[in-house]
């Protein structure tokens, strides 16, 4: 495939520029072009001006090594290897579509290539158009943003031309967020050409820099699963009907249907306004009088909402992803100080090589104290890997707070759809106690709502949500679509509830449209407004909300592999494999006087025992039974392993070699 499909570049800035002289320089018509009407977010400091630069200028400004990367060569204009629908079907992953887009990684062949992307887009564009119950005249508007993977440039342009080819309008981005492509199908500016009629983010979130994929929005939200099936059905279709003429004809179109827009200086700039906002809580009328009984006290309150951040220090890891803005354009416009920020760079590469020895040492020794898994040998991200529930990645990010005596650290995934916190003692806001804080602050203003969560919380926050809160905890499936999805059913059917939000940091409010965004701004509103209010102390104000939530001893996620390939499987599948596990064990827990299944649960088998719970689900997406611990001590942890060794161990295509060491610790 490599060999058919692929060229090795020895130097990727020159892979770059040269695909995108062959695909643009002589299509793009420079008037077509919006610029930067608002430019509000100017220079920083010493910070570049991110919104004006490339994701390319800005690798090669921070690292100016040649890098050996394999890239897929385009084949727009000769036939297409065939594929089956299948082919296409694999590509699903949840509501989201992933595959492996640059060649050179054993046993890893590439599946997202150029000319599936295009079948892919144009796919979305024909289901858009039967959504919107338009008919092939009418000319619709997709927007296509990307995060900072290597592979980003080329499934751009490879979109674009998909897009073209239903004779949609293409409007680039370049490097965004994933909240920020939703955001433009709600945004109504027209110079910046919204709001759009469907979004594309390519991103494959913190998978190897090998991987990338695709969301898809419509002002309605993200795309469900039967939509994503669909699309590919489509694309299957597409796909097998390209012909060189038809290709080449899709390349013409294109070049007449791409403007470029600086969509994140809007998007940043209305981040920026909605915290002013939250923080002031004044409207024009009350400016009025105070201007006219107090002069002095006006020009307080412009100062106070015009930086409503001004004083606090805090600190940004953006892991190389799309999240770099949110220092420069975001916290810095409302006062904050944001040195000491790391990794805001984009840079999709893998580690090639260690930039010190010393850093090598530490990162190892690091990993072998945690008992963690050294992955930046796996092909990751430059510095570590951008998910906020990677422990590598919270301790970066802890270090850099206590490092330069920050008040708060944030630390965002590639894509910028999840976050997590770290006070300025480096107490860790990720998982549950990211949830409790969240719903703590959702719940001052909405008592009593419901919290929908995924199903890996732990009894601690139910507690804390339920009796601390007063508020109500409906623990549901794992999912960040599943999660969101609940929040809009249950208040369809007359309960309120004001927060989606899963342990891995997708979080979501109703009042933003369910965007999966609204974690990280509900905490700089909630700073905001307590400084606006007088109470000094940094993060304290937050630290202090999550104070009563009980934590366990012990929590621990251990993923079981499922051998897809083994006899005992009998040719089924591994799904029907994994319920069998679940429902063995299922019997087995009923004959167990000292375990007890949990009355209402959603997914897998919940159990609660030895003052702990473990939780046995199938994985949304991989042939692995992840299984979740939380006890108040390694023993009675221990105690509710050897119940699951006890109910799957006859499975013999199951691999618990992850939870028998674990029990014999
Ligand atoms: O079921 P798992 O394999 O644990 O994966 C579950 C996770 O899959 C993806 O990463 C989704 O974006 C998350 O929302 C979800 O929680």
């Amino acid at each position: 495939m490599a060999v058919m499909m692929g060229k090795i570049v020895q130097n990727l800035p020159s892979a770059y520029s040269c695909q995108q002289n062959r695909q643009f320089c002589t299509l793009y018509q420079r008037d077509r072009c919006v610029q930067y009407k608002h430019n509000l977010l100017l220079f920083q400091g010493r910070k570049l001006p991110w919104t004006r630069i490339s994701t390319m200028q800005l690798r090669n400004v921070s690292n100016n090594k040649q890098r050996v990367v394999y890239c897929n060569a385009a084949l727009s204009t000769t036939a297409v290897p065939s594929l089956e629908k299948v082919d296409f079907l694999k590509l699903q992953n949840g509501s989201d579509i992933r595959g492996v887009a640059v060649d050179g990684v054993a046993g890893e062949p590439l599946n997202l290539t150029e000319p599936v992307t295009q079948a892919i887009a144009a796919a979305f564009a024909a289901w858009l158009l039967d959504k919107k119950k338009a008919d092939s005249s009418t000319r619709l508007k997709i927007s296509i943003g990307h995060d900072s993977r290597i592979s980003a440039q080329k499934l751009q342009d490879a979109a674009s031309r998909g897009i073209a080819s239903v004779g949609f309008d293409v409007v680039q981005y370049g490097l965004a967020s994933t909240p920020a492509m939703f955001n433009s199908t709600l945004t109504k500016n027209e110079d910046f050409l919204c709001p759009v009629d469907g979004a594309i983010m390519i991103t494959a979130s913190h998978l190897p820099y090998n991987r990338n994929g695709f969301k898809f929005f419509t002002n309605e939200g993200g795309l469900g699963k039967p939509d994503i099936k669909d699309i590919l059905e489509r694309a299957a279709n597409i796909y097998n009907g390209f012909t060189p003429e038809s290709l080449e004809e899709a390349e013409r179109k294109a070049s007449s249907s791409i403007t470029k827009v600086d969509y994140m200086a809007i998007y940043a700039s209305n981040l920026v306004t909605a915290v002013r906002k939250a923080s002031g809580n004044i409207g024009i009328c009350e400016d009025y009088f105070f201007f006219l009984f107090s002069h002095a006290y006006f020009l307080t309150w412009i100062w106070i909402t015009e930086k409503p951040l001004e004083g606090f220090h805090i600190v940004v890891d953006a892991g190389n992803g799309a999240g770099g803005f949110f220092a420069g354009n975001v916290l810095e416009p409302l006062g904050a100080i944001t040195t000491g920020s790391q990794f805001l760079e984009p840079d999709g590469n893998k580690v090639t090589e260690w930039k010190t020895n010393l850093s090598k040492f530490l990162y190892l020794t690091n990993c072998y104290l945690s008992k963690s898994k050294p992955d930046q040998f796996s092909g990751l991200f430059p510095n570590h890997i951008p998910n906020p529930e990677d422990k590598a990645a919270m301790k970066a990010i802890t270090q850099a707070v206590l490092d330069n005596k920050a008040d708060l650290g944030i630390i965002f995934d590639t894509d910028v759809d999840r976050s997590a916190a770290v006070d300025s003692t480096g107490r860790e806001f990720n998982r549950n106690r990211l949830i409790a804080l969240m719903s703590a602050i959702v719940l001052e203003e909405h008592p009593g709502t419901t919290i929908v969560t995924d199903s890996v919380t732990s009894d601690g926050l139910t507690i804390f949500i339920e009796k601390k809160l007063g508020g109500k905890h409906h623990r549901f499936k794992r999912g960040y679509k599943n999660v969101i999805d609940e929040g809009i059913r249950l208040n369809s059917v007359g309960e309120e509830s004001h927060l989606a939000i899963e342990t891995s940091g997708h979080g979501a409010l109703k009042e933003n449209h369910w965007l999966d965004d609204g974690a990280y701004l509900m905490l700089l509103n909630k700073l905001a407004s307590a400084r606006a209010s007088g109470q000094t102390g940094g993060s304290k104000v937050l630290t202090d909300l999550v104070e009563e939530l009980q934590e366990p001893g012990v929590a621990v996620e251990l993923r079981l592999k499922i051998d897809q390939n083994h006899a005992d499987l009998k040719g089924g599948s591994f799904q029907d494999y994994g319920n069998a596990v679940l429902k063995h064990l299922t019997n087995k827990i009923e004959s167990d006087p000292k375990l007890e299944k949990a009355p209402v649960n959603h997914e897998g088998v919940r159990v609660s025992g030895y003052g702990g719970w473990f939780l046995l689900r199938l994985s949304l997406h991989d042939p692995v039974l992840p299984l979740n611990i939380e006890a108040p001590s390694n023993e009675d942890a221990i105690k509710l392993g050897l119940a699951v060794v006890a109910a799957v161990n006859e499975f013999s295509a199951l691999d618990i070699s992850a939870l028998t060491k674990f029990v014999q610790k």
